[in-house]
């Protein structure tokens, strides 16, 4: 800069006015420039200095290096404003809430892209530990201490059956009749299955396994059929119920209490935009968005 500002006031005593630093300074500065590349970069003759032809060399890339970093700086600014997010979120996350959140976060945000992709806890815990995804908002447990995990909304598991399944009929039942029952299961890595698998073996419940599928509507269409019973949040099943399709069956003494997380690797660097985006899963959270 200091160089470059010589150049364009064309004495150094000009320069170090503009630049609000004493004359020597900018003497010194262009001295060490001259040291450094062992040439001279201007001659000194009389009171007057004139630029050498290797100060004309050096000028020209002076002047290319602070166009560049210019440029760098406004393409940086603009990447605030104009950047992808990628977003992971687990089955009934995914499901239930991640579109509203999605169009919720879109508004007045017409230059930021938004990836989304649905899965299950594991999946999305393994991209958000190999920067695949930026953040995840996930139903099951996180087993890396690599994550940071958030809380963000209470959920709860229910008991499904047909809605003229014997045990839909009782409307509650004790847990000794689920004993051996057939149940249609997420897959291994979901949510959902695990704390369905440690509820049940807490009360030393054995079940049998009907089917193992990877989302929540082919599991309704099956529990629906009366193929099998299931474990599935009341958030994925109500409009079923409301409209009997399905029934829930309450279970004496047995809860599946959960709690849906927003998270992300603890080395993860927050831009504005991602904070944007955490922020407003917190507005939701405290009810400020419905
Ligand atoms: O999609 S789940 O249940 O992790």
């Amino acid at each position: 800069m200091i160089f470059l500002c010589v150049c364009d006031e064309g004495n150094m005593t000009a320069a170090a006015k503009k630049l609000h630093i004493a004359q020597p300074s900018v003497s010194q500065a262009i001295g060490e420039l001259e040291k450094y590349y062992n040439i001279r970069l201007f001659e000194r003759l009389g009171r007057k200095l004139f630029i050498t032809l290797a100060g004309e060399k050096l000028l020209t890339y002076a002047r290319y290096i602070v166009n560049l970093n210019k440029e760098a700086e406004a393409a940086m600014r603009e990447i605030h404003h104009n950047s992808t997010i990628q977003i992971g979120a687990s089955v009934t996350v995914g499901t239930c809430m991640l579109p509203g959140i999605i169009l919720a976060f879109n508004t007045g945000k017409p230059k930021v892209k938004v990836i989304s992709l649905v899965s299950n806890t594991k999946i999305i815990e393994e991209m958000l530990l190999v920067d695949q995804l930026d953040i995840g908002i996930i139903e099951g447990k996180i087993h890396s201490p690599e994550i940071v995990c958030v809380p963000f909304m209470s959920d709860e598991l229910v008991l499904v059956s047909d809605t003229s399944h014997p045990l839909a009929k009782k409307g509650t039942v004790e847990l000794s009749e689920l004993n051996n029952m057939p149940f249609i299961v997420r897959e291994e890595g979901s949510g959902t299955r695990e704390l369905f698998e440690s509820v049940m073996a807490s009360h030393g419940i054995n079940w049998e396994v009907a089917g193992v599928y990877n989302n929540a509507e082919a599991i309704k269409h099956t529990v629906a059929a009366g193929l099998g019973i299931s474990v599935m949040s009341r958030l994925t099943v109500q409009k079923e119920v409301n409209r009997n399709e399905l029934a829930i069956v309450e279970i004496e003494g047995m809860y599946f209490k959960r709690q849906f997380h927003i998270v992300y690797h603890k080395q993860k660097y927050i831009t504005p935009v991602l904070n944007e985006f955490i922020q407003l899963c917190n507005d939701i959270k405290f009810g400020v968005i419905q």
